[in-house]
């Protein structure tokens, strides 16, 4: 195997994750040289604005795009929920190594849980889809906007901008930050992000060496479920700035997956699901019927507000 360059983004989370996936290579080729090249992307230099509203999720991903088909790295880490569901010509997923805990966790300044905090408790999160839930589950709550990396976050609840923030676990299991989390919230409280916890590996479609190496570390149930949430995410795309959020789970041969739409501000919210075979077939069809319940309208509610 020759020596490989992997791109990542300088955010310790990144590094961390990057480097978690070259120890899983080497487990599987000892003596393999890796380098990391570090990658400054859109979404790092504007932090302080809610993403949403300045491209959302493709803002973290398309430099480090750039670089793989230029040739400049060999392959990339991303955390699988900033990947936008369509990828460029040329690229591909080489591998999706095994899931990290999946779940939201809520922080808090007091030691609270969701359910204790005090009405009109202030809660960060710039994620419409923990927003719409948050207020699903307690409308006498507040949400307002945080940026920054996690440690940012952190510090901001700690300073007294936010009574809580809520996060993915994957990233403060990670850091090796866990003693932080006050409440892993329930999946059918919070129902993650798709691809949340999940990691995936990219590199060019015609590198088949790499691609031999890749499938080494490859979880096949963390694939399967992740290909379910992402089968039913680009049957949403094009209304992406919207609560949105599937969770999947490998049971034998069967993928059972759930999918949630909602309005912003949790008034409404639609969630079902279904089980199957072919992952790609229940993501699809799931999407389908709930935009016959209603989906559809929702998502067009929450393009225009
Ligand atoms: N939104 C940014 C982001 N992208 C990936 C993670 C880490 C968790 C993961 O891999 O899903 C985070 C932080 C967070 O949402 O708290």
């Amino acid at each position: 195997m020759r020596s490989l360059i992997v791109g990542t983004r300088k955010s310790q989370l990144a590094m961390t994750q990057t480097s978690w996936v070259v120890d899983r290579l080497k487990e599987v080729k000892p003596g393999l040289e890796v380098r990391m090249e570090k990658i400054v992307t859109k979404g790092d230099r504007i932090l302080n604005v809610t993403l949403s509203k300045v491209g959302g999720k493709g803002l973290f991903v398309k430099e480090i795009e750039q670089a793989l088909l230029d040739g400049r790295i060999d392959f990339a880490v991303h955390s699988m929920k900033d990947l936008p569901g369509e990828m460029p010509e040329g690229l591909v997923i080489g591998a999706i190594p095994r899931r990290e805990n999946p779940r939201d966790v809520l922080l808090s300044r007091d030691g609270k849980m969701l359910a204790e905090l005090p009405p009109g408790s202030v809660v960060g999160t710039s994620s419409l889809r923990r927003q719409a839930q948050i207020l699903a589950s307690r409308p006498d709550l507040r949400v307002e906007p945080v940026r920054g990396n996690l440690d940012t976050r952190i510090r901001k609840m700690r300073e007294g901008q936010f009574d809580a923030i809520v996060l993915a676990a994957a990233g403060l299991y990670r850091m090796d930050w866990q003693s932080e989390i006050c409440e892993e919230l329930p999946i059918n409280v919070m129902l993650p992000a798709v691809g949340q916890g999940a990691l995936a590996i990219q590199c060019r479609e015609d590198d088949h060496e790499l691609l031999s190496l890749l499938a080494g570390i490859n979880h096949e149930q963390t694939a399967r479920a992740v290909r379910a949430e992402r089968a039913f995410l680009v049957a949403f795309e094009g209304s992406c700035h919207m609560p949105l959020a599937a969770y999947a789970e490998v049971d034998g041969e069967e993928v059972h997956l759930t999918g949630l739409v909602a309005q912003p501000d949790g008034k409404e919210v639609i969630k079902k699901s279904m089980r199957g075979k072919d992952e790609w077939a229940v993501g699809k069809q799931l999407a389908k019927e709930m935009r016959e319940l209603g989906a559809g309208q929702l998502l067009a509610l929450s393009e225009r507000s």
